[in-house]
């Protein structure tokens, strides 16, 4: 359906930037967009957003721009959201009850069937009706229920002696929180979060502008 050649991960990681700025647009009838105008609005060069959307075919149209609606549909089918993935979680502490109670994740296809912990208080509970099972129980369940995306949320030294339990479950996807770089079977994805990279960039670009200042008022 879509043209499939090597996409750079750079332009991989625009792609849902687009879908919530469409997705924006048709929340406000906004049926139609030039690509001057989305790109723009996103703050990228409207070259940038063509190049971008060639690598799957180019959706628009010389002098009509842009469907809003057709846009979003592609987008959708191109991050695979039209998939509906299971998820589980493994770590159901601060981070993975977090994770576990955020239900934009579903309301995007993602569906949490499995919650997992070694934690005699926390097995047997339930978030949003899923029950914590004990962790020795993970890897029939990802077999049984083809699960697709297991979530890493246990301490780091953990991390991959769990992964690898995903992974012989048949896991195919691993959305690690946790600091370790767990190493997978070439089948096997994996996407590292660092949520601490994105406040270190705050950073920067907060001591950029205060060092600016700083000159400022020494001249
Ligand atoms: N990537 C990020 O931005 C980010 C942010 C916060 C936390 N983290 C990481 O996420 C992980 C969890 O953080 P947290 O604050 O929720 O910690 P937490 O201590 O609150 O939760 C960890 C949970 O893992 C469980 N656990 C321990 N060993 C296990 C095992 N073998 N199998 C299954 N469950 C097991 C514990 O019982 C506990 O419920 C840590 O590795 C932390 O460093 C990452």
């Amino acid at each position: 359906m879509f043209k499939k050649k090597n996409i750079s991960l750079a332009v991989i990681r625009r792609l849902p930037r687009y879908l919530r700025y469409v997705e924006d647009l048709l929340n406000h009838d906004v049926m139609r967009i030039s690509s001057s105008e989305l790109s723009q609005r996103m703050g990228y060069t409207a070259s940038q957003v063509r190049q971008d959307f060639n690598n799957f075919g180019g959706f628009g149209q010389q002098g009509y721009g842009y469907n809003t609606q057709v846009l979003y549909e592609n987008l959708v089918k191109i991050l695979g959201l039209d998939r509906h993935f299971k998820m589980i979680i493994a770590g159901v502490g601060n981070l993975g009850q977090a994770l576990a109670n955020y239900t934009n994740f579903y309301k995007k296809g993602f569906r949490l069937v499995g919650l997992f912990d070694v934690d005699p208080q926390k097995v047997g509970r339930s978030i949003r009706n899923v029950e914590i099972k004990h962790i020795n129980k993970m890897r029939e369940f990802i077999k049984k229920n083809d699960v697709d995306i297991g979530v890493l949320c246990v301490p780091a030294d953990v991390a991959q002696e769990v992964a690898n339990l995903m992974m012989e479950g048949g896991i195919k996807g691993i959305w690690n929180f946790t600091a370790k770089e767990i190493d997978v079977k070439d089948d096997v994805v994996v996407e590292n979060v660092h949520l601490i990279d994105s406040l270190m960039v705050l950073s920067y670009r907060l001591n950029e502008k205060l060092i600016e200042k700083e000159n400022a008022d020494q001249k």
